[in-house]
């Protein structure tokens, strides 16, 4: 076995002994990735550009920064990562999560971050969404559920200002709800999806709403998207009924396709801006107002082929 390999081992065994029957989460608590390695710091790195799984020697699935042992819902496990800057913490996550090691230049991390909830049922395309938001990819083929929850990161540049969206992708299956309860309170925004070509889906959003006021933190952000626009001829949902539900609940609504990409760079852009405007108003700036963003990128890329 390699010196590496061996590392890797240690550390996992580690991490494995304290966790057993459990889903371990792992989070470096580093606010931002480095500047000079542009939006997506670590492109292929423990923030995850792939959902795919990969099984290890000991029979465990590996998902992106999500390690699932048994899956019990009364036992989940969140390790952070805590200490100085620049004493390994985001090489340490690496290392465990992909088994290798990042050279290279160490950069500190800096900045604002926000974390983003998605929600809704199950198949809308959550995840899709998701990476296409971070790799700018559409996951097409075989449809592989979410099990329990997933996270990536993102940078996103607001007013020359970095801002690290933490992006959590929960399950929409019935049986993941109580797991996914848990991260409501820790959001501070919130995409809530449904599929226009599912009725069902759209029917689910009020309970879905429900459920936020139940558990998610009074201020959060929510964002209703009517996902995969681009199947226009099974659409049963019309923009005008997404548009409608959302006036009623007085939230921001969108139609988004993780295929084409249409609005899903706008939906993100959106909430980092709310969030940070919320969060660091500079003396006499206006008061950020996202419905007005949202409609005038609209129209921006309408004519002009601004933000997909
Ligand atoms: N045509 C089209 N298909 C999409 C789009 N988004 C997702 N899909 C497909 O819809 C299916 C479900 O997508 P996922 O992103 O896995 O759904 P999810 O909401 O994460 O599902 P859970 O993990 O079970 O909650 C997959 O087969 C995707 O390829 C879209 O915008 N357009």
């Amino acid at each position: 076995m390699s010196e590496r390999g061996k590392v890797s081992m240690t550390i996992k065994d580690l991490l494995l002994r304290s966790t057993s029957h459990m889903e371990l989460m792992m989070e470096d608590t580093s606010d931002l990735e480095p500047v000079e390695q542009g939006e997506a710091a670590y492109p292929d790195s423990a923030y995850g550009s792939s959902p795919v799984d990969t099984d290890t020697e000991d029979g465990i699935t590996l998902s992106s920064s999500t390690l699932i042992l048994t899956y019990n819902e009364e036992l989940m496990h969140k390790t952070i990562l805590v200490g100085d800057s620049g004493v390994g913490k985001t090489s340490l996550l690496v290392q465990f999560d992909q088994g290798k090691f990042i050279p290279g230049s160490f950069s500190a991390t800096v900045g604002i971050g926000f974390t983003v909830m998605l929600l809704g049922d199950s198949a809308v395309g959550k995840t899709c969404i998701l990476v296409r938001f971070k790799d700018g990819a559409f996951l097409g083929g075989n449809f592989i559920a979410t099990v329990g929850i997933d996270f990536r990161n993102k940078v996103v540049t607001v007013d020359n200002m970095k801002v690290k969206l933490q992006m959590w992708d929960t399950a929409g299956q019935e049986r993941f709800r109580s797991v996914t309860h848990a991260y409501y309170r820790d959001a501070q925004a919130l995409l809530l999806l449904y599929d226009i070509t599912r009725k069902s889906s759209f029917d689910n959003i009020r309970a879905w709403l429900t459920e936020i006021y139940e558990y998610a933190q009074k201020d959060v952000v929510i964002m209703l998207l009517g996902n995969k626009s681009d199947m226009a001829a099974e659409r049963v949902i019309t923009h005008e009924e997404g548009e409608k539900l959302a006036k009623e609940y007085g939230v921001p609504f969108m139609e988004t396709s993780a295929k084409t990409g249409v609005n899903v760079e706008l939906a993100f852009h959106a909430i980092a801006r709310e969030l940070k405007h919320r969060n660091i108003q500079q003396p006499h700036e206006p008061k950020f107002k996202i419905h007005d963003y949202i409609e005038s990128e609209k129209q921006k890329s309408n004519c002009c082929g601004g933000i997909m």
